[in-house]
This record gives structure tokens, C-alpha cells and sequence, in this order.
């Protein structure tokens, strides 16, 4: 299993390379993996390229392959063991799944040894605030859903969690050290914030004890990505 960055060492940042062009993304792998110590490909790149797209990113560094697995058990148990054999160092499914469906995952994962990917579970999308969150039928805050679901995950066998910065300090303030925090939903200082809602700096969701930060459009719409890596290695401190 992949390890997790220690302070100070291997770089935190993970670029999304969410491209529909497998060309693209090989070039952005090429310029970024010296920078960044894993890449991620998500529903985009593999919607359009499928596991190729896995195969060429992994030449350049460790792939997050971020397709977030939602069905039920057995379904997500044959996903995953689909995936195994393109070893991901990390794969996403979905919280909202339950417990019975991160268990199977998990059981699945073992069998790919000490090869096996780190299993995150997503909590709340970073794209939605209170109002989508209610939307969906969850009165409770962003905050208290994301706890809610990451204690969940964790004692069924999720490795690790996506959230929002926002959630960063107090998943591990209830959770300690152990689960991986992966963290989008991130943007440099005067960057567009998008679609995302719930936001903060590199320096500020490093700060709240993300282990990686998760970063798209930020990088990959600069008109030189690795230099755009560079700098927000550069506002985090330490
Ligand atoms: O809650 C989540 C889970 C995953 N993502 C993914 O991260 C990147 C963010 O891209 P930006 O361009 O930096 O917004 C993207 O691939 C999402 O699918 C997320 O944003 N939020």
C-alpha cells in the first residue's frame, strides 16, 4: 500500500488530470509527475479512455484511480476486482454505500496483498453546501454528514476519507492519525472556485491535516501546469 507523505518529504499534491483526451492527460502526467507524488484519473479520462488510461498515467507515478464505486456489495466487490490487476494505489467508492458495501470492497482489496490499493471513501461531494445537502433529504450540516459517514466507512474498512478542507480538522480530531485524508475542493489564493463549495487554501487544508490535497483545474487550465504545481507546493509550509 501506498504510504502516506511524511511532513516535509514527498510531495502532498495530487493533480486531477480531468481531461476527455488520453494524449492530454499523458503530457500533463509527463510534466507533473516529477512534482507530484501520485495522479489521478477520474470518470472523465476514464469514461473516454478506459483502463489504458490507468496503464499510461501509472508509467509516470502512482495512480488515484477516482471513480467512486457505488452499488451494491457484490457489484462493487466485481469493480473492484476488475481494477486490482491495473494496481491503483488508490480507489474511491462512495460512503452513502454503507457498510456492507465498503466491507465487500475491502475483502476484495486483500486479495491484492500488501499490492492492494488504499480504499477512500467519499463523504459529502465538495461541490455541495447546506442547501444540496438538504436537498438530498440530510438536515444535518455538511459537517455532521461528513462525520457521520467517515466513522462509518472507517470501522467498515475504508483506509481513508475524501472531504472538503472544511472537515479536514475535525475528522482528525474524532479519528486520529490513522485513515488517510485525501482533500479536494482546494484552490490557491485567487483561483476560480467553480462548481465547489466547501473550499480553502493548500497551506490551510494541509494545516487542518489533510495528507493529500487533491488539485484540478487550478494546475491543469495553467498555462504552465508544473510551474502552477510548483507554487502551491511553494504556500505550503513545511
Ligand atoms: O468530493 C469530491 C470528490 C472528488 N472530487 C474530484 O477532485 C477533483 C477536483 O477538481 P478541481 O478542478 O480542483 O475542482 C475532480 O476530479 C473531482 O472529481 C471533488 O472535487 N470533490
Amino acid at each position: 500500500m501506498i504510504a502516506k507523505p511524511a511532513e516535509g518529504g514527498a510531495p502532498r499534491i495530487i493533480p486531477a488530470l480531468d481531461t476527455g483526451d488520453l494524449a492530454k492527460a499523458e503530457a500533463l502526467a509527463a510534466s507533473l509527475a516529477g512534482r507530484c507524488g501520485v495522479l489521478k484519473v477520474g470518470l472523465e479520462l476514464f469514461c473516454a479512455a478506459g483502463s489504458p488510461a490507468v496503464t499510461a498515467v501509472a508509467r509516470h507515478a502512482p495512480v488515484f484511480l477516482d471513480l467512486k464505486l457505488h452499488d451494491i456489495p457484490n457489484t462493487v466487490a466485481g469493480a473492484l476486482r476488475s481494477l486490482l490487476p491495473l494496481r491503483p494505489a488508490m480507489v474511491t467508492l462512495h460512503a452513502g454505500g454503507g457498510p456492507a458495501m465498503i466491507a465487500a470492497a475491502r475483502a476484495e482489496a486483500e486479495k491484492a496483498g500488501t499490492a492492494r490499493p488504499l480504499l477512500l471513501a467519499v463523504t459529502v461531494l465538495t461541490s455541495m453546501d447546506a442547501a444540496a445537502l438538504a436537498a438530498t433529504g440530510v438536515a444535518d450540516t455538511p459537517a455532521q454528514q461528513v462525520l457521520r459517514l467517515a466513522k462509518m466507512a472507517v470501522a467498515a474498512g475504508a483506509d481513508g476519507l475524501v472531504c472538503s478542507p472544511q472537515e479536514a480538522a475535525l475528522l482528525r480530531a474524532e479519528l486520529g492519525p490513522g485513515p488517510a485524508l485525501v482533500v479536494p475542493g482546494v484552490r490557491p489564493v485567487g483561483s476560480a472556485v467553480g462548481d465547489q463549495a466547501r473550499v480553502a487554501t493548500p497551506a490551510e487544508a494541509v494545516a487542518a491535516g489533510a495528507d493529500w490535497i487533491v488539485v484540478g483545474r487550478p494546475i491543469t487550465g495553467a498555462p504552465d501546469p508544473a510551474a502552477a504545481a510548483m507554487a502551491i507546493a511553494a504556500a505550503i509550509p513545511g
